[in-house]
């Protein structure tokens, strides 16, 4: 199951083992409990070909992988640790990032730092979800099936891990009786669920959910707005509404 074999190569994961966020989840007891285990796969900076390859690197860009099998974590559905992006070197302005659903179903939870914005989007298939400047995010696979996602990132800086951390996760935490405040947190902003973006959204950033996302590389300008987010604000104005 771990290898993927992707443009005539086999690549090897990252893997997010339940040793690596005990501390991250709803359930303790059972967190503290259960035997270590994989919980998803990070397959990081593919590419089809080297004339690819060289493409994004030209364009500051990363191409990943995710895989997620399905499985409860105690009381609560598997999800990703969560983090946050850094700002752009001499900005004020995040990082973005960009999804798409390969296969199956995800739910995006994002926040803005101090939870006062929270939302959670809801994804199948063909499904592009942009995590816009200022949110960190978590995935989470609620369903029976497993979740195959990619994303495109600016491949030059390091996600930050220690807000979720100290927080013991998100806000939220996803359960069979549906998202349970994190009490840790003082007041978070409640859920706001939103439909994954529309086409009429999506072209803004010169994707469509009928076309695999991959092929932006054919146009990485197009995908600028993830390496300089500054010079695009305007692109991100509203997409959470
Ligand atoms: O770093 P986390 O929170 O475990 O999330 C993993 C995800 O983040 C990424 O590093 C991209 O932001 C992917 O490779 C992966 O889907």
């Amino acid at each position: 199951m771990q290898t993927l074999e992707i443009g005539g190569r086999r690549w090897e994961p990252d893997i997010r083992r339940l040793s690596d966020m005990r501390e991250l989840l709803c359930d303790t007891e059972w967190a503290s409990s259960a035997d270590d285990i994989d919980l998803y796969y990070m397959y990081r900076d593919l590419y089809l070909s080297r004339a690819d390859q060289n493409t994004l690197i030209e364009h500051d860009l990363r191409y990943d992988i995710t895989i997620i099998p399905p499985r409860m974590l105690g009381r609560e559905y598997v999800k990703t640790a969560g983090h946050y992006h850094p700002k752009v070197p001499g900005t004020d302005v995040t990082y973005p990032e960009v999804y798409e659903v390969l296969e199956g179903e995800a739910l995006y939870l994002l926040q803005n730092e101090d939870a006062s914005s929270v939302v959670c989007i809801v994804a199948s298939e063909g499904d592009k979800i942009v995590i816009p400047p200022g949110y960190g995010h978590i995935t989470i696979n609620r369903s029976n099936r497993r979740l195959k996602m990619s994303n495109f990132v600016c491949r030059s800086f390091s996600s930050i891990y220690g807000p979720y951390r100290d927080l013991r996760g998100g806000a939220y935490y996803y359960t069979k009786e549906g998202f349970v405040k994190n009490p840790r947190y003082r007041d978070p902003a409640p859920v706001r669920w939103l439909e994954a973006p529309d086409e009429a959204l999506l072209r803004r950033f010169g994707l469509s959910r009928s076309r695999e996302m991959y092929s932006s590389l054919k146009n990485p300008i197009g995908l600028e707005f993830l390496t300089r987010p500054q010079d695009h604000l305007s692109l991100f104005e509203n997409i959470l509404e």
